[in-house]
């Protein structure tokens, strides 16, 4: 379907407004061990906590009577060499079926029927190819992990996503290791047996599995997480529990660097590369330098470093960096349309999301899944206009100020 079409229409409750009241809908229905994986957060929680406030730490300055009847939404270049319907497309998250049977294919149809792109996970429970059946040409990119040991199993779905026309892989690189996630170790988290890593042959078991046996073998490390409103409250499992996994395990390679791997993905493929997880200027050179095709500013949703920053706050100093080169992407807490208009304005060509899909998923299926995209779209829509702003290009970045540069020069900005 392209940007053009009417999508179909959505029957969510009235009475549900903004993405909030989505989350709240979705939260009495999801499993407790669903909900704590979707929430989890690393350690203490603290970059969960900041991903969600920072937006609040910038304020918008509008500009009036510049006849905003009609706002054009697209994004200001091309992304994945087309179109989109708005500068926002979904973040890849692993395991959707845990929040609705069709997972990523409901997922996938939804971004199609409303012309945003797509991301998908190495570790789904729809192939790559079924996922592209669904979501056509939204689903512009695999998400891969490099696997310790395994780089036959990259290789293999690098060549099946060239084959099913997907436009990129994304790599992601802030994930050597999983991330200290003890709210998972108390919640007992092992992806049900009815599921599967479909994109791989082998009944496989997860990183996260491997993640949470090597916690589980050091009692120091389990300690109570609170993640957003979710608060681990199930017993710790036992020895036996931690260490009964599928056959083999995935093991994300802890070795991953820049000279080696994106050499090695640059040879293995003609599809753009994309790297996910950057949060330093100097990293965003290397990616550059090591042939990317663009960048994504990105902590992980919170939920591999504690107290890392957030990827707002990280932004400005990449768009110097990069000045224009690749396109510069960010997620993270991109809740409401107004924190997609600031993130633009500090520089980014396109923002992304990843928890929010999971409460449309669980609330509605694909319809859900639509519902969030086109409350946003709304949203941005609005306050384009309230900003002054007709189309996206003319966002300004004087059209957002930190809170503190406010507080040091008076009330005369
Ligand atoms: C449940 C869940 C699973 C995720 N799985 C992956 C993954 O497989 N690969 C990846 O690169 N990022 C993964 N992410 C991170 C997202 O791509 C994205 O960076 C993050 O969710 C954005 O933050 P937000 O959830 O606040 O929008 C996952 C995030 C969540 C919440
Ligand atoms: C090495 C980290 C593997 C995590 C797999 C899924 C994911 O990215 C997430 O849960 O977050």
């Amino acid at each position: 379907m392209n940007g053009t079409s009417t999508p179909p229409a959505i029957t969510i409750p009235r009475e549900i407004l903004s993405l909030r009241d989505l989350e709240a809908k979705c939260l009495e229905t999801m499993a407790p061990m669903v909900r704590d994986y979707l929430y989890d957060g690393a350690e203490e929680g603290h970059t969960i906590r900041e991903n969600l406030e920072v937006w609040n730490r910038w304020l918008v300055v509008p500009r009036m009577m510049r006849d905003t009847s009609a706002v054009d939404l697209t994004p200001r270049t091309n992304q994945f060499n087309r179109s989109w319907s708005l500068p926002l497309g979904i973040a890849p998250s692993a395991m959707q079926q845990l929040a609705h049977p069709s997972g990523e294919k409901a997922t996938a149809a939804a971004a199609r029927s409303m012309n945003i792109p797509f991301g998908l996970s190495t570790f789904s429970n729809y192939t790559i190819e079924e996922v592209k059946d669904s979501g056509g040409d939204s689903v512009v990119g695999l998400q891969m992990y490099l696997l310790q040991g395994r780089r036959d199993l990259n290789l293999e779905l690098v060549k099946r996503a060239e084959a099913a026309g997907y436009k990129a892989i994304v790599l992601t690189v802030d994930s050597p290791v999983p991330g200290n996630r003890p709210g998972l170790i108390k919640s007992n988290f092992v992806m049900p047996k009815h599921m599967r890593f479909r994109n791989f042959s082998e009944d496989f078991g997860g990183p996260l599995d491997q993640a949470q046996d090597t916690q589980f073998n050091d009692p120091s490390s389990v300690t109570a997480v609170e993640a957003g409103s979710a608060i681990a409250s199930e017993p710790t499992r036992t020895q036996d529990q931690a260490t009964k996994s599928r056959g083999n395990q995935l093991i994300v390679d802890p070795s991953i660097n820049w000279e080696r791997d994106m050499k090695w993905l640059r040879e293995n493929t003609s599809l753009e590369i994309w790297v996910k997880g950057i949060l330093h200027p100097l990293d965003a050179e290397e990616a550059i330098a090591h042939g990317a095709s663009g960048i994504m500013v990105s902590n992980h949703g919170g939920r591999q470093l504690d107290t890392c920053v957030s990827a707002l706050d990280a932004l400005p100093a990449i768009v110097e960096q990069v000045s224009g080169r690749v396109p510069v992407h960010l997620d993270g807490g991109i809740r409401r349309g107004g924190d997609i208009f600031k993130a633009l304005a500090l520089g980014a060509d396109f923002v992304w999301i990843g928890r929010p899909v999971w409460w449309g998923l669980e609330v509605a299926g694909e319809e859900g899944v639509r519902w969030v995209i086109q409350t946003l779209k709304r949203e941005f829509e609005v306050v384009m206009k309230l900003m002054g702003c007709r189309k996206v290009g003319e966002i300004e970045r004087e059209m957002v100020i930190p809170k503190t540069a406010l507080m040091s020069m008076g009330s005369s900005y």
